[in-house]
């Protein structure tokens, strides 16, 4: 399957006993726009209880989205995954619509979906740990860490983010950042709105990232000296809303399923 959230887009395996060997190279050709689907990354689709990494979340959740960045990379988390996948649990009849727990390597995350209809996930808590810097063309951008179950670089730049260019890794602290970085560039443009693009660790400059919105939502909200409050994050390929409440946040847009079918190369 093929699906997106706000053109952060995903191909879809189901393999509920775990059975494929999920190699870094077949997730690399999978996601290879040319050579095979094309995607951001990868949601394989398994039982939480075929995952021994996973295995302690099975009483709380029947499924696990073990997720791969388009270069074949683990990550913990995913906000626009999530959602596209519990879209798909629900559309394939492998869940009922409501309130949807899954397991990532970030936790249980819960999702909230109707049969149609925008999707919401509860990220959890979004921490800021510091201060930080991406250097990018020659300039240095000051940042936040955020952790939204993956690491982030939300920076606040004040300025259009459409000139700068994304095409390169932005250059980042290794020792703060040992496992690299998801590194967003962020223009608050009225009141608790924000316009946002994002170099995704493992993928390069996406259209959209969930736990990226989440992660510059805390930013500029932090830089207007709140900490509360429902933010309307502006990406490339949509708008995504971001709530930020006392003890946890959520993340609601679109989450689409396009297209299915069978991968010959396997
Ligand atoms: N696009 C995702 C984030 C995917 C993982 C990220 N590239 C990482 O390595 O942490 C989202 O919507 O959150």
């Amino acid at each position: 399957m093929k699906g997106h959230g706000t053109e952060n887009d995903f191909v879809i395996l189901p393999d509920p006993d775990n059975e494929l060997d999920l190699s870094a190279s077949i997730v690399e050709t999978l996601c290879e726009r040319r050579r095979g689907i094309g995607a951001d990354g990868v949601l394989h689709v398994v039982r939480t209880k075929t995952v021994p990494e996973a295995a302690a979340m099975a009483d709380e959740a029947e499924w696990f989205m073990d997720y791969r960045n388009a270069d074949g990379g683990l990550a913990e988390m995913c906000g626009n995954g999530v959602r596209v996948f519990a879209r798909y649990l629900v559309d394939a009849g492998l869940a009922e619509p409501g309130e949807l727990p899954i397991a990532t390597r970030g936790g249980v995350r819960r999702v909230r979906l109707a049969r149609e209809g925008d999707v919401t996930v509860d990220m959890g808590p979004a921490r800021i740990l510091g201060e930080s810097v991406a250097t990018l063309g020659g300039n240095e951008y000051s940042g936040l860490h955020v952790e939204v179950g993956n690491p982030h670089l939300a920076c606040v730049i004040g300025d259009p983010v459409g000139q700068v260019d994304l095409s390169h890794q932005p250059g980042f602290d290794t020792s703060r950042f040992p496992q690299g970085v998801n590194v967003e560039l962020v223009n608050p443009v009225g009141p608790r709105r924000a316009v946002m693009r994002v170099y995704e660790r493992g993928s390069g400059e996406t259209r959209s990232c969930g736990t990226g919105a989440v992660a510059s939502a805390v930013a500029a909200a932090h830089l207007a000296g709140e900490t509360t409050g429902t933010w309307t994050v502006e990406v490339p390929g949509g708008a995504l809303t971001v709530e930020l409440g006392e003890e946890t946040t959520y993340l609601s847009g679109p989450a689409v399923l396009v297209a299915s079918g069978e991968w010959l190369l396997a």
